[in-house]
């Protein structure tokens, strides 16, 4: 299997709070890997360092051959198109019209005319089940349709790995399931190499080839949804069935008392 992207033994801290103690995982081309873990564990921080984003303290990335922390010029552009970072809140341009948002990569860096950009922004637009939106402003739009725009915009720069930061989050049960399927097409259709960034249990579980654990600085699991589902890990455990007590939430506690010792 060839590899994506490659992260061996990542640190990372602002100030006193370490975020990242350690970190090494490998990611495969067109594999759907979602990575969970509870809130403020440093997921948006990891996917951040991984699209360049973040610098690490220490560590080593590699994306499709490439050490993203040591790239000349030429390379940059290189790792720029081939892969990217779809925001959380899909960081849409609100005076721009949707197309132009699509297109944005298109026009600004690439130069191509407004008419081309537009036709592919079309193009990417339907393939989201968006058509007719083009000249609508993102303040038109749903949530849904949002966080759809951006993945529109991301596709537009025809990526091989796309790096999703809760692409669920405050959608409603169907929408989840839509756009599910929509992350299980980019890699079928496509050929898109996917991460993903989930709180979403039943999301994980339906799109991951495999799931990684993140927790208290480091990957405490990588497995199938399978092996998570059955794991003993108390840590596993405790997340994934989303019980009360446990691992979790005891360094939890401890933390908040050194905080008001
Ligand atoms: N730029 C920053 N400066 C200082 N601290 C930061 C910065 N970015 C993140 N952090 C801290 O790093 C930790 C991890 O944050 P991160 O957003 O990656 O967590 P997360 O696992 O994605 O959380 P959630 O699931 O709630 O979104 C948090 O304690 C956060 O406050």
């Amino acid at each position: 299997m060839k590899e994506a992207i490659v992260v061996k033994h990542l640190k990372k801290s602002f100030g006193s709070k370490v975020v990242h103690r350690d970190v090494t995982f490998t990611v495969y081309d067109r594999e759907i890997f979602v990575i969970m873990g509870p809130s403020g564990t440093g997921k948006s921080v990891l996917l951040k360092q991984i699209a360049g984003l973040i610098k690490p303290d220490d560590g080593y990335i590699e994306v499709y051959g490439m050490d993203i922390l040591s790239l000349d010029e030429e390379k940059v552009i290189e790792f720029r198109e081939t892969l990217t970072y779809v925001f959380q809140s899909g960081a849409l341009f609100d005076s721009y019209p949707v197309w132009y948002n699509v297109a944005f990569y298109l026009i600004e860096k690439k130069g191509i005319s407004e008419r081309e950009a537009k036709k592919e922004a079309s193009y990417y637009l339907s393939l989201l089940g968006l058509s007719g939106t083009e000249d609508l402003y993102p303040s038109e739009l749903s949530g849904g349709m949002r966080k759809r725009v951006a993945v529109a915009r991301a596709l537009c720069m025809n990526p091989k790995c796309i790096l999703f930061d809760e692409p669920t989050s405050g959608l409603d049960p169907v929408m989840t399931a839509i756009f599910d399927n929509l992350i299980l097409k980019l890699r079928k259709e496509l050929g898109k190499t996917c991460v993903v960034v989930s709180h979403d249990v039943n999301s994980a579980f339906r799109i991951a080839d495999r799931i990684a654990i993140l927790w208290n600085g480091t990957i405490v699991e990588v497995g199938t949804p399978e092996e998570i589902r059955n794991s003993s890990n108390p840590v596993v455990k405790q997340f994934i069935n989303g019980e009360p007590e446990g691992p979790i939430t005891e360094m939890m506690e401890r933390e908040n008392e050194q905080i008001n010792a």
